[in-house]
């Protein structure tokens, strides 16, 4: 499913409109109609509703909902912010035929504050169809007196239209005041708004609704952005071949597992082979070989030159040329700690890994003193940074990434060429080229330490199984985020990494 911003929504309006001539009319018949199907399946019974439209398309949305609910039998009331004369051509067509039904339909100038506050305290239902995405900075009067009259009268159910009305449909800033609402119905794509923070706080559930617009319209103009769901990358989630072996499935090397971090390299090591790599070698400093032989019995575990002190130093292990040849992809971060020679080291690595390198964890810190590095790189990069990390890839602060995660993803992946997992609640995949992949499928159950360090094995695991980056990524991201979501039994509180991995395995086969 496509995410817009208002621009792009724009243009698909325009492109269906003008160019594969679909009437604006139908467009937003459907629009309205879709919308009050969401209403009565939630409502069986008819309820009093006062539908607040505005004189823009938003407005006209309104008007189809108003007249529909009234011929289902509800008392609808219609509260209008602007005159007639300002209304679209479309939007003027439907408050007529809200009119000619009877409507009751008031105009709002300011005046009439108390029969408006009135009639909303009354309301089981108020839809909100002031504005939608053509919204232009801080709301003006009596849009803005009105957004905070729904607010005080705190009515039981606020449906909004495509975007509640107060937030800014792009940046997801609150313009002075927003409506709450309970369910906003998305017309045709997602928005920005409804996921970036503040706005998507005020957005209640969100669904979006078909308005009949052709695909052939985002065919044409595809916009930059996709909220992830595995049409993305389905066709690489394939039943494995009863011909295959593990040599069909790719090498992983999961270099991490330093003196007092070795939890985290299994994790990521377990979490590969969950996700059906062929082999997995887990590469730890000499000094930790043997608890990680001792912890994992289905990976190889390879020392790394450590000097007895149980971390990595910056040095490659003699064999490293010949190792080498065999991992498909290597992933490089959880528990690899801080060392001496270390940006040397990561420079090596980065030059000597001929296929994808996830890098994570130390592995982003080591590499956020000098980017450049990634420069050498012909084969795909992706770094997986939670907010912390991202701050100190990009110089800035984790408020300043949180601000506009999206915005700092996408400048990322195109200044470096590597591709970016920015993790949280709404995790952003973003690549070089500019497309934005957001994810959905988590939980606060994740919000644990170690859930990153098996989402680098998940990725890497698919990598090295052949899997592009462009699927790989939305792919491991996705179905580590529905393992969250499985492995809550009683409580999200209590959800361990390990339980995650166990869940790898029903997130996948409930996708395939
Ligand atoms: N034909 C189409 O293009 C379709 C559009 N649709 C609806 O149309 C909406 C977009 O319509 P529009 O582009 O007409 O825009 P809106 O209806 O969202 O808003 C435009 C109106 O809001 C006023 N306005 C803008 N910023 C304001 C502010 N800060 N304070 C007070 N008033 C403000 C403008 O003066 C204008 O009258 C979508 O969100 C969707 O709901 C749907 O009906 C589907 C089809
Ligand atoms: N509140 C949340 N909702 C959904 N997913 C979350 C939430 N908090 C964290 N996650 C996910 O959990 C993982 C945490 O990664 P990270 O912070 O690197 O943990 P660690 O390095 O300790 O393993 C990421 O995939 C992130 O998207
Ligand atoms: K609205």
């Amino acid at each position: 499913m496509v995410l817009c911003t208002a621009q792009e929504a724009r243009d698909l309006d325009r492109y269906t409109i003008e160019v594969l001539g679909m009437p604006g009319a139908a467009l937003m018949e459907n629009a309205g109609q879709n919308a009050t199907r969401m209403l009565l399946k939630r409502f069986s019974e008819a309820k009093r509703a006062v539908v607040l439209s505005g004189t823009g398309n938003n407005g006209g949305d309104g008007f189809v909902v108003a007249r529909s609910l009234f011929s289902a039998g509800w008392k609808v009331s219609v509260w209008v912010s602007g005159q007639v004369e300002k209304m679209s051509l479309e939007t003027r067509a439907f408050y007529q035929v809200c009119r000619n039904m009877g409507l009751a339909v008031s105009f709002f100038d300011g005046d009439r504050k108390e029969e408006l506050l009135t009639d909303l305290q009354k309301a089981d239902v108020v839809v909100d169809a002031l504005l939608g995405t053509g919204v232009r900075g801080a709301l003006r009067e009596p849009v803005r007196c009105m957004v905070q009259m729904v607010n005080e009268a705190e009515p039981g159910f606020v449906l909004a239209l495509d975007a509640p009305t107060g937030v800014d449909t792009d940046t997801g800033a609150i313009l002075g005041e927003a409506i709450q609402a309970d369910l906003t119905v998305s017309f045709a794509t997602w928005k920005w708004c409804h996921y970036l923070l503040p706005a998507s706080e005020f957005c209640g559930e969100v669904r979006v609704v078909d308005i009949g617009m052709p695909e052939e319209a985002i065919h044409h103009q595809p916009p930059q952005t996709w909220v992830n769901d595995p049409s993305l990358w389905h066709d690489h989630l394939t039943p494995r071949s009863p011909w295959s072996h593990k040599g069909t499935y790719g090498h992983l090397l999961v270099l991490g597992g330093s003196k007092g971090m070795l939890g985290a390299a299994y994790l990521s090591g377990m979490a590969a082979l969950k996700s059906g790599v062929g082999m997995v070698t887990i590469g730890v400093p000499h000094g930790q070989e043997a608890s990680m032989a001792t912890k994992v019995t289905e990976a190889l575990v390879w020392g790394w030159p450590d000097e007895g002190s149980g971390l990595f130093i910056g040095d490659f292990p003699s064999d490293w040329e010949e190792r080498f040849s065999r991992f498909h992809v290597v992933t490089a971060g959880p528990g690899l700690g801080r060392f001496s020679g270390e940006k040397a080291w990561l420079e090596r690595l980065l030059h000597c890994t001929d296929g994808p390198l996830v890098l994570d964890a130390d592995a982003l810190n080591i590499l956020s003193s000098d980017l450049s590095m990634l420069q050498f790189r012909k084969k795909p990069t992706i770094l997986t940074p939670h907010p912390g990390e991202m701050a100190r890839l990009i110089g800035g602060t984790v408020k300043d990434v949180e601000a506009s995660r999206h915005r700092v993803a996408k400048e990322l992946a195109e200044k470096t060429g590597a591709t970016i997992v920015l993790k949280g609640s709404f995790t952003v995949i973003a690549f070089p080229d500019g497309r934005q992949v957001l994810n959905g499928t988590a939980s606060p159950a994740l919000a644990k330490a170690g859930s990153g360090d098996v989402l680098t094995g998940v990725l890497g695991a698919f990598l090295a199984q052949g899997i592009p980056v462009e699927s790989a990524a939305p792919m491991a991201v996705y179905l580590h985020g529905m393992a969250g979501r499985l492995a809550v039994r009683s409580s999200d509180y209590s959800v361990l990494a390990s339980e995650v991995i166990d869940n790898l395995g029903n997130a996948i086969h409930q996708t395939l």
